[in-house]
């Protein structure tokens, strides 16, 4: 019954976004997952879902919660109770409950394969760093997806779909994680929609790539980049490339988005979740330092946490706070602060539009020193 009301809501969603066809996923990762986000009436959908029987027909992942595995990020008791059925529900429905913006790092999504994904950071890495395919499918639509076994086939499931339109040349670089975040910034607000195709991009390390897709995706309707040497695929693209615009990003577009330092209550690092390095380099800075006169707050996956709980007990001596599964985005209490200082431009959007909290952007060193300044 219910995986037959997720097929008809989704063929007739196709009928209205993709001439009716539709695309079978190998994997679905589903957004909105946070009571913060989607509230009573998102968690009563769930619920009626889970209650007339329905399971995810394919591998399905969630996005962060409003609270951190440990319940390091406390919230009020409504929220608690609000996301505990959330994850009663994902789990009655078979969904593997990772709350996680980065499923990238253990779902390898190989190239040219299909996937029903909703977070949209997530949505832009996949396609843009290893060519596997999705389009930004909104939460609810990735579940019924999930259920079904297909999704639409928007353009982005199609070769056509992706033939890069514009050309846009990089004259900055190596681009580390802020850098990297500003580019996608840029590049979001200047095109909005359409296939950029990109020269000259180094990317200094895995967080860089990570801030490049979420700004990208949040910045824009964006959620796939050609790069030049590192897009799988990449000459076949630009074969059947057809320019209409070309952009060129430089160092006084990175400048423009650097404000004047305001002093921070706290540092954030890891929208997307931290990979193990960035962890790493953080506490091995701090540990050069000393206890940090600010609060360092670092998000990471449970995966990554799993493997540095002890080190991470260790640092709450040293006034940084690792957690996992939740993050200052999707978690109220950011409220608790005045000043973010952050090096990603995704919290940098999103932290004072949910929270009313404002931001400072830093380069991830700059961050670090503003934790001791
Ligand atoms: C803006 C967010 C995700 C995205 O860019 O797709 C964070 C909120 O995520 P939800 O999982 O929709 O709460």
């Amino acid at each position: 019954m219910s995986r037959y009301f997720a097929r008809e809501v989704v063929l007739k969603i196709a009928d209205a976004v993709s001439g009716g066809e539709v695309v079978p996923v190998e994997t679905a990762h589903i957004s909105g997952v946070s009571y913060f986000t989607i509230g009573e009436y998102g968690v009563e959908f769930l619920e009626f879902l889970a209650s007339s029987g329905a399971r995810v027909s394919v591998f399905t992942t969630s996005n962060p919660a409003v609270v951190d595995i440990s319940g390091f990020l406390a919230v009020d008791e409504k929220m608690a109770r609000g996301q505990e059925r959330i994850y009663k529900a994902l789990r009655s429905m078979g969904v593997s409950v990772t709350y996680s913006c980065t499923p990238y790092e253990f779902i390898l999504t190989r190239s040219r394969t299909f996937h029903a994904w909703a977070e949209s950071s997530a949505v832009a890495y996949i396609n843009t760093f290893r060519d596997a395919w999705s389009d930004k499918n909104p939460g609810p639509l990735a579940l019924l997806g999930a259920i079904a076994g297909f999704v639409p086939k928007t353009a982005l499931y199609t070769l056509e779909g992706r033939r890069p339109t514009a050309v846009v040349e990089i004259e900055h670089g190596p681009l580390e994680a802020l850098e990297a975040g500003i580019v996608g910034a840029v590049l979001g607000e200047r095109m909005g929609f359409g296939i950029p195709y990109i020269r000259g991009a180094l990317f200094a390390d895995e967080e860089s790539r990570r801030e490049f897709a979420a700004s990208l995706s949040t910045y824009s309707a964006m959620v796939f980049a050609v790069i030049e040497g590192i897009t799988p695929n990449w000459r076949q693209y630009l074969e059947i490339a057809d320019f209409r615009d070309k952009f060129k990003i430089d160092s006084r577009d990175i400048s423009s988005y650097l404000k004047d330092a305001e002093t921070p209550d706290v540092i954030y690092f890891g929208c997307p979740f931290a990979d193990i390095d960035t962890v790493l380099w953080v506490l091995s800075e701090v540990k050069k330092r000393g206890p940090a006169r600010r609060p360092i707050y670092i998000s990471t996956s449970p995966g990554v946490y799993g493997q540095i709980r002890k080190l991470a007990d260790e640092m709450r001596e040293y006034n940084v706070n690792i957690f996992s599964g939740s993050c200052l985005v999707v978690s109220p209490y950011t409220r608790n602060f005045k000043v973010v200082a952050t090096d990603s431009l995704k919290a940098a959007f999103y932290i004072p539009r949910l929270h009313g909290v404002r931001v400072v952007p830093c380069r991830r060193m700059g961050c670090l020193e503003l934790a001791y300044a």
